[in-house]
């Protein structure tokens, strides 16, 4: 029975015998309690005390490309992944017949998994132990690393559930290697030998002001906690959140930073937004999008007769710059749009987007008109970098099957 598809990619799953395995072929057992062995020589078997099962899987020309998206809670991953996904067609859903409480959402191409899923202690162990999830101490980076690396070289693993409903680590599930794996949560780049595995690296990075006025909308509005409680959680988490996730930014490929806007002085609603998505220059297989002229410095006012703006309006910023020390690109939009079909104006003069067709920036944000941050600059770059990981995925495999003997050696 053929169960994944990756560098190794045609598995098949049966019970432990002494086979002989070829050059390209690599086998793991399995048991209820998760991994115990992985062998390029064949074999299996082991002393569990449970059943055990054996994947074999014969090596091919494609790989599982990793993309990291680092945020804290409540800052939009969950939304950019939609609109990934969705640049990829098809929906991304929870495994089939697993765990309800699963945080993992599988679709044609892509699988989703969060990074909470590596707590290695529950709510409880936190807090007896004194420690938030935000904490190091907290998680598991060493099966972190070994899972993430096993995928991306075709091996299926049994990939631990934190239960966000109950606070406690559920038995694990069987994440079979996708074209593409997105690690998503607090601490995608917080260890380097994690961070070395991603192909491509995206940080939100939204400022405590709009944390704040998103946190009350949804966990005030939709989820009826009091407003001394969200600052309270907010207060408690900053000294963690300083020290073990912001830094992360500095690793990032690209950067979705999301300000309170410059066009209303002294707004502090977090409304209307300023948002830019900064770009490291070098990436290989990624060329940053650019406004008018690549490398200019522009600021650009869309509305008039092409585009409808209310007050405050909207304004555009592209140029160079530099972030911790490396040459980026920035494209900044503040304000909002009113007509969301008359994003095609700005679409049009911007360049390097990877698009496949005229317009398909603006159909896929009209697809989505009803996800946050549609009318703005964080729906827009999201859609954008989502673009971006396709043009970059595209062009990994193109390269690997150029030359396909060498890319099965890796
Ligand atoms: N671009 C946006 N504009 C306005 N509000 C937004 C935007 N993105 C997210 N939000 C608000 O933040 C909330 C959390 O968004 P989302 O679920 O995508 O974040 P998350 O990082 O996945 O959260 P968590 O880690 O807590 O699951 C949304 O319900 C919405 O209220
Ligand atoms: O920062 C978080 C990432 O989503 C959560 O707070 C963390 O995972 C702990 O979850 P919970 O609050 O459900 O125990």
């Amino acid at each position: 029975m053929a169960i994944c598809t990756s560098l190794y990619s045609t598995c098949s799953i049966s019970t432990p015998s002494k086979t002989h395995l070829g050059f390209h072929q690599k086998q793991v057992v399995f048991y209820s309690s998760g991994v115990k062995k992985t062998s390029k020589k064949g074999g299996g078997g082991g002393c569990g005390s449970s059943r055990p099962y054996v994947i074999t899987c014969t090596a091919s020309d494609s790989q599982t490309v990793v993309i990291g998206l680092a945020a804290d809670s409540g800052c939009g991953k969950s939304t950019f992944m939609r609109r990934l996904t969705s640049v990829f067609g098809g929906a991304a859903e929870p495994p089939r017949g697993g765990n309800p409480d699963s945080n993992t959402l599988i679709s044609d191409t892509t699988t989703v998994i969060c990074l909470d899923d590596y707590h290695s202690l529950d709510r409880t162990g936190r807090k007896e132990k004194g420690v938030t999830a935000l904490d190091p101490r907290a998680n598991n980076f060493d099966l972190m690393y070994e899972q993430v690396k096993a995928i991306k070289e075709g091996i299926p693993v049994e990939k631990p559930i934190y239960n966000h409903v109950s606070g406690l680590l559920d038995p694990p599930e069987l994440i079979k290697p996708p074209k593409i794996l997105v690690i998503e949560g607090l601490h995608p780049m917080y260890d380097s030998r994690v961070r070395d595995l991603l192909d491509f690296s995206i940080y939100l990075d939204i400022s405590n002001e709009v944390k704040f006025a998103w946190k009350i909308q949804r966990d005030m509005a939709e989820r009826g906690h009091s407003l001394e409680s969200i600052k309270a959680s907010i207060e408690a988490r900053k000294p963690d959140f300083d020290a073990y996730i912001d830094p992360q930014k500095q690793y990032a490929d690209a950067v979705i930073e999301v300000l309170p806007t410059q066009l209303i002085p002294g707004d502090n609603e977090g409304k209307v937004l300023r948002v830019r998505l900064i770009m490291k220059e070098g990436v290989e297989l990624f060329s940053p999008v650019y406004l008018f002229d690549e490398g200019s410095t522009i600021s650009w006012i869309p509305c008039g007769r092409k585009l409808t703006c209310s007050y405050p309006g909207i304004k555009f910023f592209y140029g160079p710059d530099a972030y911790f020390g490396h040459e980026v690109s920035v494209l900044e939009m503040d304000g909002q749009f009113d007509r969301l079909d008359e994003l095609i104006y700005v679409e049009s003069h911007l360049s390097n987007i990877s698009t496949k067709f005229y317009g398909e920036v603006t159909q896929q944000m009209l697809k989505h008109s009803d996800f946050p941050g549609s009318n703005n600059g964080t729906g827009l770059f999201q859609t954008i970098v989502g673009l971006k990981i396709r043009d970059l995925y595209e062009q990994i495999v193109d390269s690997r099957a150029k030359t396909p003997v060498e890319a099965a050696k890796a």
